[in-house]
C-alpha cells in the first residue's frame, strides 16, 4: 500500500505529459510534496491517505508558469495606457520607477502580484525587477515557486550604480539562495539597447560558468532593430550571437519582431522564446511568430509582462490571448492549437527555466505544484472538451486550489499565505501616494 499525505479525487486529471491525454475520473496522491501515484479512482483504495479531497466538477492540472514579469509594477497598474513602447518606457515608467520604487514598493508590489497570480492558476512565475532579494523574500514568505532574474542596464537606479554593483548584488542573492529549492536566481540584462557589449559578454561568461539562466527582452520593436543595424551593423539577435549570450539557458523575451534569419538562429542555439501576446498588442509591439518559432523546434513559453502593460496577471487569458492571436499571425485556423496554449503556460515554462525535471506536468516524482478548476459553471456547459473550455472560455475565476509542493497557497478559493484585505490596502496606499503626487 502506498501512503500518502493527501489524495485528491478529480473528476479529470490534466497531466500535460505525451500524446495529451485526459484522465477521467482519476487521483492524484501527494507525499512530502511529491506527487507519488495517479491512478483510477476505482483504484485509489490502495492509498493510505492522512487527508482525502473530493473535486466532484474539477479538474487538476499543473501549476501555471508565468515565465515573464515585473511584478511589483502591479502598483502601476493603469497609470500609463494606450502609449507605444518608447514613450510609455521613456516618459511615465521610468520616471514613476525613478520616483517610486524602493524596497517598500517591491514588496507591497510583488504580493499584490503573487495574491493575483495564485488566485487566477499561477503556482510559478519568473520576475525581472529592482531589489530582488526584497522580491525574493517575500516569495519565500508566500511559498510560491520562482526564478528571479536579478537586472542589469548601463545606468544607475534606486537599486545599485551601474553594472558593477549590480552584477555584485545579484550573485550575492544567488549565493545566498543557492540551496533554496523554490527560487533559483538568474541573470536578467534588460535588452540589448540597455546594455553593452562588456557586460553582455560578462553575462555570457558568468551564466556559463555557474550554469545559471539568462533572461532578456528582445526584439520587441521593430524600432529596437533599426537602431541596432545602425549602431553596431548587427540585428539585436546577431549581436547577441556574436557576444556568446545565446544558448539553451537563454530565455528571449517578446520576440515580438523576428525574421526567419533570427528564427533559424534562436533555434541553432537551442534558445527559448518566451511570448507575451497581451503586452505586445497593447503596446502595438509587434507579432511574434508562435507557430513558425514552434516549427522550428524552439520552445516557446508565456508570460503575462508587468501589469502595467497588460493590464493583468491572468495567465489563462494570456493563453487564450496567444491561442487567438497565433491563428491570425499564421494566417491559419489550425495554428497555436488548444494543447499547444496549455503546454506554452506549463511544460514549456518549465522546460524555460530548467526545471522541467520538478513541475511543468503531473507525473509521479515531480514535485506537486498543482491546481484545480471548477468546471461547472454555466459559463462552461455543455463540456464536450475540458481542453477546449480551458483555453477558449474564461477559466482564471474558476481556479479553486492552488498547490506549491504539496502546500495549500489557495484552498477553496481562499489564499492561505497572504491577507487579501492587508494587500489591497497597501495597493491603495501606493495609489493615493502616487495620485496625491502628481
Ligand atoms: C531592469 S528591471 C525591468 C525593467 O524593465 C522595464 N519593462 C517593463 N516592461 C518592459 C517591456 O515590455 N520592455 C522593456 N522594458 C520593460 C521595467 O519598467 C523596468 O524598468
Ligand atoms: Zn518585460
Amino acid at each position: 500500500m502506498t501512503s500518502a499525505d493527501l489524495l485528491i479525487n478529480a473528476r479529470w486529471i490534466l497531466p500535460v505529459t505525451e500524446g495529451f491525454p485526459v484522465l477521467e475520473n482519476h487521483s492524484l496522491a501527494i507525499r512530502e510534496g511529491q506527487i507519488v501515484a495517479i491512478l483510477p479512482t476505482a483504484d485509489a483504495g490502495a492509498i493510505d491517505a492522512k487527508e482525502t479531497l473530493d473535486l466532484e466538477n474539477q479538474l487538476l492540472m499543473p501549476g501555471l508558469i508565468n515565465t515573464h514579469g515585473h511584478a511589483a509594477m502591479s502598483l502601476f497598474r493603469g497609470m500609463a495606457d494606450d502609449q507605444p513602447l518608447h514613450i510609455w518606457l521613456n516618459d511615465h515608467i521610468w520616471p514613476a520607477e525613478g520616483r517610486w520604487v524602493n524596497e517598500e514598493f517591491v514588496a507591497d508590489g510583488i504580493q499584490l502580484a503573487m495574491a493575483e497570480m495564485l488566485r487566477s492558476g499561477t503556482t510559478c512565475f519568473s520576475d525581472m525587477y529592482f531589489f530582488p532579494e526584497t522580491a525574493a523574500e517575500q516569495i519565500r514568505k508566500v511559498g510560491m515557486r520562482a526564478q528571479l532574474s536579478f537586472p542589469i542596464f548601463d545606468f544607475p537606479c534606486a537599486w545599485g550604480s551601474g553594472p558593477e554593483d549590480y552584477f555584485q548584488k545579484g550573485l550575492a542573492l544567488r549565493d545566498s539562495y543557492k540551496h533554496n529549492e523554490l527560487i533559483q536566481i538568474a541573470f536578467g540584462p534588460h535588452a540589448p539597447y540597455t546594455v553593452s557589449d562588456e557586460p553582455l559578454s560578462k553575462v555570457a561568461m558568468l551564466a556559463a560558468e555557474l550554469d545559471a539562466n539568462i533572461q532578456i527582452h528582445l526584439n520587441e520593436t521593430e524600432q529596437e532593430i533599426q537602431d541596432s543595424l545602425a549602431q553596431h551593423q548587427l540585428s539585436p539577435v546577431q549581436r547577441l550571437e556574436k557576444l556568446g549570450v545565446l544558448g539553451p539557458r537563454t530565455q528571449c523575451v517578446h520576440v515580438a519582431n523576428l525574421n526567419d534569419d533570427d528564427i533559424a538562429l534562436l533555434a541553432q542555439y537551442n534558445c527559448h522564446a518566451v511570448h507575451c501576446p497581451e503586452s505586445n498588442l497593447k503596446l502595438a509591439s509587434g507579432f511574434s511568430p508562435v507557430e513558425k518559432m514552434r516549427r522550428a523546434g524552439i520552445n516557446v513559453a508565456l508570460g503575462t509582462d508587468g501589469a502595467a502593460s497588460n493590464n493583468d496577471l491572468d495567465l489563462f487569458g494570456e493563453l487564450r490571448s496567444a491561442a487567438l492571436l497565433g491563428k491570425a499571425v499564421a494566417k491559419d485556423a489550425a495554428a497555436v492549437p488548444d494543447y499547444y496554449a496549455i503546454e506554452m503556460a506549463t511544460i514549456n515554462g518549465a522546460r524555460a527555466l530548467g526545471i522541467d525535471h520538478l513541475t511543468g506536468s503531473l507525473e509521479i516524482g515531480k514535485q506537486a505544484d498543482l491546481i484545480a478548476l471548477d468546471m461547472s459553471a454555466l459559463e462552461q456547459q455543455p463540456l464536450y472538451s475540458p481542453v477546449s473550455q480551458l483555453v477558449y472560455t474564461n477559466m482564471a475565476s474558476r481556479v479553486r486550489h492552488s498547490w506549491v509542493r504539496g502546500k495549500a497557497l489557495l484552498k477553496d478559493g481562499q489564499l492561505t499565505t497572504l491577507d487579501i484585505n492587508e494587500v489591497i490596502k497597501r495597493a491603495q496606499y501606493w495609489q493615493s501616494n502616487i495620485s496625491n503626487a502628481q
